[in-house]
């Protein structure tokens, strides 16, 4: 919708038949944005290679489970003169890639090493539908085409920045919906805003000191993808992440938290690659290893905050500093 309120004509692919014709025929989308009418100049296919053919920028936003089996099926119909965006939130579970790299490796022949944008930061889409202000960043090691997606997202209602720190737009985006877990079960326990603000403020310090160690500038955890879609998620109702850990903490299990809500939760595999990413870079991640233990060990989630409030007593800059700089030493620069 943001695209097409810039006057671009947009393809949306889905695999639902009965969804394409939902879209082409009453111009809404009832499942994923109810109650809203799409612009006309939006149009739905089933078919990939008439999505992929079709126009000068590619946008990729499938879950980060589905990146690579979707870049597979576009690949072949690629012209490798479009630009490629992606706007997902995650890592892939086996690899630990993140998904500029991945769209990069099964891209490759086609797309110059590089050439992926992505796109992140407090972003709803039940508000982006509503044309409520929002504000987002587009990251690309090559800036003509962080640009040029700038270029294409901005409008009055949609406001886009660039950066070049494709690594740190991508961890801070996949990272923030772990603690929105964390913020969801904190909600959920009765706690109040000292504890949530807690979580945010120590979740970002985790954020931070993995992308750190992973190769991010620490500045744009400061910025829109870091900050900004913390606060966003782990303070919204729409946030399907903070959903879960609300639903989590009044009892319900993973499974059937994830059946209620019926979209993708991104935090709960994101949880597993942080564990394995702490492991790599060998950085602490207290508050991901509890949730890890919450979601996968069937530890009770009262017991988790026992956990953290009970930690050994440390220092909060110096700790972040420390952390950071000996991890730094320690892994490849990405
Ligand atoms: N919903 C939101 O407000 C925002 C979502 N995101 C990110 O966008 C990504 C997608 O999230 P949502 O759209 O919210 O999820 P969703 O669950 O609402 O929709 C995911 C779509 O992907 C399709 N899909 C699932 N597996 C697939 C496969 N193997 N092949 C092809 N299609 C497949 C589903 O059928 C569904 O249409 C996530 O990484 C999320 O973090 C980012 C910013 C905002
Ligand atoms: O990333 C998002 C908003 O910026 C969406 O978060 P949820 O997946 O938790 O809904």
């Amino acid at each position: 919708a943001v695209l097409a309120d810039n006057g671009l004509e947009v393809l949306l692919w889905t695999r639902g038949e009965a969804q394409a014709q939902e879209i082409n025929e009453r111009r809404t989308n009832e499942k994923y944005v109810p109650g809203a009418k799409l612009p006309p100049n939006i149009r739905a296919t089933t078919s990939i290679e008439e999505a992929t053919r079709h126009g000068d920028l590619l946008l990729f936003v499938a879950p980060s489970s589905a990146m690579r089996d979707v870049a597979r099926l576009a690949k072949p119909f690629m012209r490798g003169d479009q630009l490629i965006v992606h706007a997902t939130k995650g890592f892939e579970a086996d690899t630990l890639l993140r998904m500029s790299h991945v769209l990069e490796e099964e891209f490759a022949g086609v797309l110059e090493p590089g050439s992926v944008v992505v796109l992140s930061g407090p972003s709803h889409a039940e508000e982006v539908i509503l044309r409520s202000p929002t504000t987002v960043v587009v990251a690309c090691s090559r800036p003509e085409l962080a640009e040029a997606a700038q270029d294409a997202f901005i409008t009055p209602a949609f406001r886009v920045y660039t950066n070049p720190d494709v690594a740190g737009v991508e961890i801070a985006g996949a990272l923030k919906n772990i603690i929105a877990l964390g913020a969801g079960m904190s909600d959920g326990l009765g706690f109040g805003d000292n504890a949530k603000a807690a979580l945010l403020t120590r979740g970002l310090a985790e954020i931070g000191r993995l992308g750190v160690a992973m190769g991010a500038n620490p500045l744009t955890f400061a910025g829109l993808a870091g900050v900004g879609d913390l606060v966003a998620t782990c303070t919204s109702r729409h946030s399907r992440n903070w959903r879960a850990g609300y639903k989590l903490a009044e009892g319900a299990t993973l499974d059937e938290v994830l059946e209620s809500i019926g979209m993708v939760v991104e935090g709960v595999r994101t949880t597993k690659a942080s564990i394995a990413l702490s492991e790599r870079y060998g950085v602490e991640l207290p508050i991901a290893e509890q949730l890890h233990a919450v979601l996968f060990q069937g530890k009770n989630p009262r017991s988790a905050v026992e956990a953290l409030m009970g930690r050994g007593r440390t220092h909060e800059i110096e700790d972040i500093v420390r952390e950071a700089a000996a991890a730094f030493r320690g892994a490849p620069a990405e």
